[in-house]
């Protein structure tokens, strides 16, 4: 047992898929998942493990944001021992050409949370995935037809801002989406030297009037995401 995750030692498997959204979690053990347990419900954080092709597996709501995802992910890593983790997301689209409901992996992640800074105060890091569960995760979604790309995500430290400016700049330079949680995500991964990828929906465009997905949609459904994570998971 950690301090935010009530698992014994050895219910949680070595690979994990990480939505924010806890009922995301619940989703993807429900319709994925064989012989789904929940191990977690720790401030309603719900975390489950079960199987997938034959490999055990789990999946762990991490919340919003890099606070609350670098506790699930320090203490998964630290006191359950997960080697290979794959946040499965929403994101909002920055680029012209990327659609709502578009997937999209990072390889990288840009950030204006001043977390990293605490850590490298005279570099800027560059939060990376993993090469493999990149490549994996590509090839999976080609073969599927999954309409993908992969590219540079801003892990935004607030929802909610005043100005786009920053947003339409970094644009400019190549990112293609916003999201939350991505920076830490890699950087924990890095530093504990265990693999990490985000596979991330569209949830809605920043610049576009495309139609936002609902919230339904967000807790459930955003199943090519789910398949990729899956499949890139149990790939060894
Ligand atoms: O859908 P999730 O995984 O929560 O991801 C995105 O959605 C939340 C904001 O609505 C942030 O956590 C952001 O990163
Ligand atoms: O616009 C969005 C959509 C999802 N998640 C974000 O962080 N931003």
């Amino acid at each position: 047992m950690s301090i935010h995750i009530d698992a014994k030692s050895g219910e949680i498997a070595d690979r994990i898929l990480l939505p924010g959204d806890p009922l995301r979690a619940k989703y993807i053990a429900e319709t994925y998942l064989k012989d789904a347990k929940q191990y977690n419900n720790v401030r309603g954080m719900l975390g489950f493990t079960g199987s997938y092709k034959g490999k055990r597996i789990s999946v762990q709501g991490t919340g919003m944001g890099i606070p609350s995802i670098s506790i699930y992910v320090n203490e998964l890593i630290r006191d359950y021992g997960v080697k290979k983790l794959i946040r499965v997301g929403t994101c909002g689209g920055v680029q012209k050409g990327i659609h709502v409901r578009d997937v999209i992996l990072a390889m990288s992640a840009t950030t204006d949370s001043a977390v990293n800074r605490g850590i490298f105060p005279e570099i800027n890091f560059a939060p990376t995935a993993d090469f493999s569960l990149l490549h994996k995760a590509y090839t999976v979604g080609k073969k599927l037809g999954v309409p993908l790309r992969a590219g540079n995500v801003l892990s935004a430290d607030v929802f909610y801002r005043d100005s786009m400016e920053l947003v339409k700049k970094l644009g400019e330079y190549g990112v293609l989406a916003v999201e939350m949680e991505t920076s830490a995500l890699y950087t924990l991964a890095a530093k504990y030297g265990v693999q990490a990828l985000t596979v991330l929906t569209v949830s809605d465009h920043i610049f576009s009037d495309e139609p936002d997905t609902t919230a339904a949609e967000r807790q459930t459904t955003f199943n090519d995401m789910i398949h990729i994570a899956l499949e890139t998971a149990v790939d060894d």
